[in-house]
């Protein structure tokens, strides 16, 4: 037989009376920060935009959803285990954001080696078994791509918005369009598309070197008919704190997340 051409149609499940408790729990506005390929920033972005939401003096929960390469506890210099109260888990409060994570379950840095039902229950574990309480935003920072992680957020949390993270290069947009269009498919509205790494801007210089090359984000948000929420810079981490991907006042991604979580809270308000 000569197969030329494979259709595959995805099917998202309808909401069924049990899973709409998983609704409940998540009682904020729910932002899904996914990408196509790894490696483009979205733990980052998730973080630095939960925090900037606090700033604001909202209250927000940022889960790490990226249940396989976790990297929210490393980011944000988590140590501590969240505790638990009558079989509930306390998420473990930092920078004013709640934080729950696959890294505060997994001793010594173990890979985990689940397959995807077992992703399903930890992504039902993380919204029924915390003690959330009231909440502005919740923050979802999914695994890159469009495996079961984000099958089941998207079964699991209809409600969910997406905010796609791609660098300027070709490459990467082209990936991420591939996680916009499921987003799309399962009825997601998309919130808009974050160019991370956008260009380099030296302290003593006036020009912009653009490293990663030029133009993704725009045409990313232009094909999935979308918003361009931001363009962040490069900036050099701090090494000297304990938490270099936290980008703190003073420096231009400092600037540049505020406006980001205005704009958002203003898409959402
Ligand atoms: N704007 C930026 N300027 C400089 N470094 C950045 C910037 N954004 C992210 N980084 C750095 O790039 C690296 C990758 O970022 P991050 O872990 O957030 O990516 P990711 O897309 O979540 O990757 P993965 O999906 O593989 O976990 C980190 O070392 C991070 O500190």
């Amino acid at each position: 037989m000569n197969v030329k051409n494979v259709t595959v149609n995805l099917l998202f499940k309808k909401c069924s009376k049990k899973d709409n408790e998983v609704l409940d729990m998540m009682n904020g506005s729910v932002i899904a920060i996914t990408s196509g390929k790894g490696g483009v920033g979205k733990s980052t972005v998730s973080v630095n935009l939960a925090i900037a939401l606090a700033r604001m003096g909202k209250t927000v929960a940022l889960i790490d959803l990226d249940i396989y390469g976790f990297s929210i506890p490393k980011i944000m210099n988590l140590q501590s285990s969240p505790k638990t109260v009558n079989g509930k888990i306390i998420p473990v409060e930092s920078h004013g954001v709640k934080v729950m994570s696959m890294g505060f379950l997994i001793k010594n840095n173990e890979p985990v080696v689940w397959r995807g039902p077992m992703l399903g229950k930890m992504v039902e574990h993380f919204s029924k078994d915390v003690l959330w309480g009231e909440l502005d935003y919740v923050l979802l920072d999914m695994p890159p791509g469009t495996g079961d992680v984000a099958l089941d957020m998207h079964h699991f949390i209809p409600q969910s918005k997406e905010i796609i993270v791609t660098t300027p290069h070709k490459t990467a947009a082209h990936v991420a369009e591939r996680a916009g269009t499921m987003a799309l498919k399962a009825k997601h509205d998309i919130l808009g598309v974050v160019e991370n790494m956008a260009y380099f801007k030296p302290n003593d210089r006036a020009e912009l070197y653009y490293l990663f090359g030029k133009g993704g984000g725009t045409e990313l948000a232009n094909k999935l008919n979308t918003n361009l929420l931001s363009q962040l810079p490069i900036e050099e981490p701090v090494e000297s704190t304990d938490t270099p991907g936290i980008y703190e006042e003073g420096t231009k991604l400092y600037s540049e997340y505020n406006l980001l979580a205005e704009r958002v809270h203003s898409l959402l308000s």
